[in-house]
């Protein structure tokens, strides 16, 4: 018999449902002829409510996870990148485009799907420390975007310039505030270091922060190199979250971000007597 997509979604939200409720599932033995269990009972757990469960429930109690489902995003984040295209034009036919943090790659489908990717317009290069199921057109390396091999490979991938680097990317929180912020704030540093890199003249950088990430150094930086700065917070942001998003656009070219950085050696130069 063919799947059914509609069932099997279906039935992993109950057992959705269940899990977020505190039911496990216990399995009876013996096991039938075919290895399959004769009966499976489901049962409240006792104690506490686990973190898993708590994020299960947010999950079922999240509109846009069922409707990520529905129309086929691999996330949620996909509304965020509709959203924040629907407000600020981003996203256009034949762009070049770098997706940083790309797991599961709704930002990726959303970005084929606005540029044409499957007619052969535009390209996409996308990166993360976690796999993602292919996505017809986009070129996807699993690869920490960290360490030091990561931003030539995603140019030799690109192989020439971008016109859009956005950024989802969100390290793992460790619970404690200042560490996460840091961390976010390092993650947007790099990226934005990388999208004066790789950005064509007119290019656009747009990445996660989390309120107050954009302040000092990087907003002074993103200020100097691009035309206009602005920041979204898109419905589809957990409104309890301090999560917003920084678009960058009209990037002046790297002529003038290399300027502004002391180029290698320029320092003892000017320490030197001679
Ligand atoms: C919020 S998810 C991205 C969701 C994605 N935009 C989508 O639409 O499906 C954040 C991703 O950032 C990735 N990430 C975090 N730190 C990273 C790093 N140093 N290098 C590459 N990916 C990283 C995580 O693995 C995670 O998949």
């Amino acid at each position: 018999m063919a799947p059914n997509p509609a069932r099997a979604c279906r039935r992993r939200r109950s057992a959705q449902w269940r899990s977020a409720r505190g039911w496990r599932r216990v399995t009876t033995s013996p096991r039938g002829p075919d290895g399959r269990p004769l009966k499976v009972r489901v049962k409240k757990s006792r104690g506490r409510t686990t973190s898993s469960q708590k994020w299960l429930q947010r999950q079922l109690n999240d509109p846009y996870v069922a409707r990520a489902q529905r129309e086929g995003w691999r996330s949620r984040a996909a509304f965020k990148l509709i959203e924040l295209d629907e407000k600020a034009k981003i996203l256009r036919r034949g762009l070049r485009i770098v997706d940083l943090g790309a797991a599961p790659g709704g930002w990726s489908q959303v970005a084929a799907k606005k540029i044409g990717l499957e007619e052969g317009q535009g390209k996409i290069v996308a990166i993360d420390l976690l796999e993602i199921d292919p996505i017809p057109g986009v070129t996807f390396a699993q690869m920490d975007f960290l360490t030091p091999e990561a931003p030539g490979r995603l140019m030799e991938m690109l192989g020439g310039q971008a016109d859009l680097v956005m950024s989802d990317m969100a390290a793992n929180t460790t619970g404690h505030k200042k560490t996460d912020h840091l961390r976010i704030v390092g993650l947007v540093e790099l990226a934005a270091e990388f999208a004066r890199q790789v950005l064509a003249p007119g290019g656009t950088f747009l990445a996660k922060v989390i309120q107050g990430g954009t302040e000092g150094t990087l907003l002074g930086d993103l200020k100097r190199d691009f035309a206009q700065i602005r920041h979204i917070k898109p419905a589809a942001s957990r409104a309890d979250s301090a999560e917003l998003y920084v678009l960058a656009t009209g990037f002046r070219g790297r002529a003038l971000a290399d300027a502004a950085e002391p180029a290698p050696g320029d320092a003892d130069e000017a320490a030197s007597p001679g």
